[in-house]
């Protein structure tokens, strides 16, 4: 997904910011928080309170989606923090992803929380779950973070703060999509519009959707016009739920469709909430404000985007008979398949005949798509090549990358 697509997925979430300018009371389980728009900040009502009252509700606040720095979490720290999946179905990816981008994580004891990465002096990892990644980020208590777009979207509810830094790190690739069952009453049913429109959910019955997913849920089924809808949720093995008659429908992360597809329901047309995909996300005011973060930002970026740039692709050299280095570039242009960085290059390759020293060969260095490499072998064999030699990439670093100067405008830096 595009930073345009996953930003205007983001557009479609109310933020904070949406409200009145000055101070907005948000329910809380224990206290009001309120949100001073032009100061940027949180504070509670039970803040003047003795300590251990305070502890109670900063302990609270924490697990709640905050806006920036709360004053009670605006610690004194030099050291940048990056959340990292503690466990799930992230954890082992993304430590794959860092160690391939030479940005290996150190971590002294698997019991331990906090780690760090020797490539990157003066910063620790956090290993969280990934929804309290999101939740540190807005609290200030983490400047950096790796996890889906699905829990950015869900628990950052398209608060400013949050920026994506790289949308596409090309694992954890699912979809939050609503599926029905494909027995009984929705045998027939194949769209949103036609679950909206089914004469069955009144007031007094309405769709039950159950779902992890208890923000971006009831904000999708409004956009989509449903009256009737009740929310329930669960922390997991939703695909139960029909079955067992505590739902009609849910909503849950699908990628294979396997799990669906066991528990007998499917998904239909106008029913995926979002695509997601790991993305690395940082706090926009531990960008700006935080010593160390924006260096450590942009030295994980550009490793990120070489490696992920290589990832697909091999270098091939090969040897090519031609009376010129001109000849053979040409001749290696002409071939769709091919194409080194800029354009091929092509060194001569020299032997000794007659006591004359003479280029007989020309040798090209070109990159080829993984998936290609067969088709290009037999191609470089058709225009003369031979002693093809095949090699992996381990990283392109081109120019700057675009996504740098793309979070430089974001930060009006
Ligand atoms: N089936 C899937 N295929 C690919 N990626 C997935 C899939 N399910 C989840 N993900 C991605 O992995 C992330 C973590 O999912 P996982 O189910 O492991 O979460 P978790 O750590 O168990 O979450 P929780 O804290 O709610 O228990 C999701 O937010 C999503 O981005
Ligand atoms: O389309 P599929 O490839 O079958 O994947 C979908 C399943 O993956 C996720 O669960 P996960 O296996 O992570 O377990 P969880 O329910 O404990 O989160 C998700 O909640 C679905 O149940």
């Amino acid at each position: 997904m595009s930073i345009k697509a996953a930003a205007s997925q983001q557009q479609l979430l109310p933020s904070l910011s949406t409200y009145s300018n000055v101070s907005v009371p948000i329910l809380l389980k224990s206290s009001s928080v309120f949100y001073d728009k032009r100061r940027g900040l949180r504070f509670d009502s039970l803040r003047c309170q003795s300590s251990s009252a305070s502890t109670a509700v900063s302990k609270d606040l924490s697990t709640q989606v905050g806006n920036g720095f709360p004053e009670s979490n605006a610690v004194e720290r030099n050291v940048v923090r990056l959340g990292l999946p503690s466990k799930g179905r992230m954890a082992t990816d993304t430590l794959d992803l860092l160690k391939d981008c030479q940005l290996a994580v150190r971590q002294v004891n698997p019991r331990q929380y906090v780690a760090d990465i020797p490539g990157l002096s003066n910063l620790e990892v956090w290993f969280q779950r990934p929804k309290d990644v999101v939740r540190k980020l807005l609290t200030g208590d983490l400047d950096l973070g790796i996890v889906g777009i699905d829990t950015v979207s869900e628990f950052g509810q398209g608060n400013e703060d949050l920026i994506f830094v790289h949308d596409a790190l090309e694992y954890g690739e699912c979809r939050l999509s609503i599926a029905i069952p494909k027995y009984g009453i929705f045998q027939n049913i194949s769209s949103m519009d036609e679950l909206a429109t089914m004469p069955e959910w009144t007031e007094n019955r309405p769709l039950r959707i159950t779902t992890g997913f208890t923000y971006l849920g009831p904000k999708f089924v409004k956009e989509k016009g449903l009256k009737h809808v009740k929310f329930s949720t669960a922390d997991g093995a939703l695909e139960a739920a029909p079955a067992m008659g505590i739902a009609d429908a849910i909503l849950d992360l699908v990628s294979s469709g396997t799990t669906l597809r066991e528990n007998n329901l499917k998904e239909i047309k106008g029913g995926t909430v979002l695509e997601s995909q790991a993305v690395f996300v940082a706090s926009k005011r531990a960008l700006l404000q935080r010593k160390g973060v924006l260096e450590a930002t942009h030295e994980m970026l550009e490793r990120l985007e070489a490696h992920l740039r290589a990832v697909g692709q091999f270098t091939v050299t090969a040897n090519m008979r031609g009376s010129s280095a001109e000849e053979v570039a040409e001749c290696v242009l002409e071939q769709t398949n091919f194409r080194g960085l800029q354009g091929p290059t092509v060194s001569p390759v020299f032997s000794k005949k007659n006591g004359e020293v003479k280029p007989d060969y020309y040798a090209i260095v070109i990159c080829v798509p993984k998936k290609q490499l067969y088709d290009s072998v037999c191609q470089l064999r058709k225009i003369g090549g031979s002693g093809v030699l095949v090699s992996p990439l381990t990283y392109i670093f081109d120019e700057e990358p675009p996504r740098w100067r793309k979070l430089l405008d974001q930060l009006n830096l």
